[in-house]
């Protein structure tokens, strides 16, 4: 089938060479000029584990091509709209402008039959708003809302065969549309959900927010483990062996940050209100405080460690991005300490594997160093904020022998504390001794 996907970021380029992948005809479209560049020469814009090889594999085909022009959309049957949703400037709500844009876009573009599909996470609503103008728009095209639920570093697998598929249509031809581009995921049994606009724009959000409500449960523990000496690791083993828990989101540590869970909450919580339910998600208020509490915490830690104050002390800050295996520097809980500690006059060394160039772009103030080793040099104290595996397993003697000071702040749980002791090491955790 032909398709087009609008917007051609960390959702839009992995859409677009899966879907090529999985044998359909596609056209991607970026305002960018730069990102267009660099997927037509099959170089993806962003760290994506897997995108290289299948975007090189989809180029290739012939099938796969890319367009600032949204005219090169004419033509496609189905029209994906995967444009960003930040959170406004003035507002914790969903700034929707992006959408709107490419929405307007597309309409003198479309053809009778022609499918429109959000991909992009909006606040509910919005697609019956984008519906009733494509109604009125009378191309005879027609709407339809397919959330996405991709993890970044698992993005390719996760886009070719994802946990469930979930339509909100309002006629069978537009569920059939969709079962043909998904027809290697049906094939495989996975689960799909066919229901109104508003719940599909709901199971999106009601997604994230029950993910970070978890985190920030699991996080609210660890306060309560600094406070009497219990070990959050082991309570989020002992919590996960129940199956109605489960173990997976239980990572206590610096908290969730990324393009997705931090401004997914907020514009929940403010559409909420604007429903007149702002209650109904108070909570998610409590979610997000709970979620930055953990950063102050590890700022907290830090100056305690090195006798009161960072100032002009070196901090070796290990990790940039908001998780690993990806470059994104979005809401980032590792780029913010880092930020947040060099602010209090600390010498902060920072590294990753993959996100110095996008941090850098935010925050050229910071001393970027790319070799680990480096980084660790004469440090007076390390800070492990995002568990990249390269951390994870630092020997803690080879460590110990760089640096100036052997303390270090585990803000993922990722290291082994009796390992790092035994080297002679003071090790702080988050929640765990
Ligand atoms: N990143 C994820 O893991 C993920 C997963 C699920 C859902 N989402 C949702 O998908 C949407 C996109 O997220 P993202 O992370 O890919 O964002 P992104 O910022 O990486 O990508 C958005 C892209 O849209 C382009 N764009 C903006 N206006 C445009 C227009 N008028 N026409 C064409 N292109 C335009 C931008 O240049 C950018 O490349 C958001 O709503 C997000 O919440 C993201
Ligand atoms: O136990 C945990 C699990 C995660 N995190 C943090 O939570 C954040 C988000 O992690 P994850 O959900 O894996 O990353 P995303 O790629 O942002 O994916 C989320 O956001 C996407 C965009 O909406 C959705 O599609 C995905 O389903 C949803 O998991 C990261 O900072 C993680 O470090 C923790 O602190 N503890």
């Amino acid at each position: 089938m032909r398709l087009s996907v609008i917007g051609c970021g960390y959702l839009g380029a992995v859409h677009a060479a899966a879907m090529t992948s999985l044998g359909h005809d596609v056209v991607g479209i970026d305002v960018d000029p730069a990102k267009i560049a660099s997927l037509t020469a099959a170089e993806p814009h962003f760290y994506e584990p897997g995108l290289g090889p299948l975007l090189a594999e989809s180029v290739a085909t012939g099938r796969l091509r890319f367009s600032t022009d949204i005219a090169d959309a004419a033509g496609a049957r189905v029209h994906f709209l995967a444009v960003g949703t930040p959170q406004r400037k003035d507002s914790t709500a969903a700034d929707l402008t992006h959408v709107d844009a490419a929405f307007d876009g597309l309409l003198p573009h479309l053809a009778a039959g022609d499918l429109v599909v959000g991909k992009s996470t909006v606040p509910v609503g919005t697609a019956a708003g984008l519906a009733a103008r494509l109604e009125a728009s009378g191309t005879g095209a027609e709407l339809a809302w397919n959330p996405e639920f991709l993890r970044e570093g698992y993005a390719v697998r996760d886009t070719v065969e994802p946990d469930r598929l979930v339509y909100g249509v309002t006629s069978d031809r537009a569920r059939e549309l969709l079962d043909e581009v998904y027809a290697h995921a049906l094939s495989l049994a996975i689960p799909r959900i066919v229901t109104d606009f508003a719940t599909a724009e709901l199971v999106k959000v009601s997604a994230n927010a029950f993910l970070a409500t978890k985190i920030s449960f699991i996080n609210a523990m660890a306060e309560i483990a600094e406070a009497t000496g219990a070990d959050v690791g082991e309570l989020a083993d002992a919590l996960g062996h129940d199956a109605r828990i489960g173990r997976r989101f239980l990572n206590a540590g610096v908290g969730f940050g990324g393009g997705c869970l931090p401004k997914d909450i907020r514009a929940f919580a403010a559409r909420a209100e604007e429903l007149g339910r702002g209650e109904s998600l108070a909570f998610l208020k409590e979610v997000d405080a709970i979620n930055l509490r953990r950063r102050d915490r590890v700022v907290t830690i830090a100056q305690e460690a090195l006798g009161g104050h960072v100032h002009e002390r070196r901090i070796a800050v290990l990790g940039l991005s908001f998780k690993p295996h990806s470059d994104d520097v979005r809401d980032s809980p590792a780029l913010d300490i880092a930020v947040r500690l060099k602010g209090l006059g600390a010498d902060v060394r920072a590294t990753d594997p993959q996100g110095i160039a996008n941090a850098r772009l935010r925050h050229p103030q910071l001393t970027y160093v790319e070799d680990t080793r480096a980084a660790l040099q004469d440090a007076d104290l390390v800070v492990l904020v995002t568990e990249w595996p390269e951390y994870a397993g630092l020997d803690p003697v080879e460590t110990g022998a760089l640096v100036a000071g052997r303390q270090v702040i585990d803000g993922r749980g990722a290291l082994t504390s009796a390992a790092w002791r035994e080297a002679g090491w003071t090790y702080h955790g988050m929640g765990r001794g």
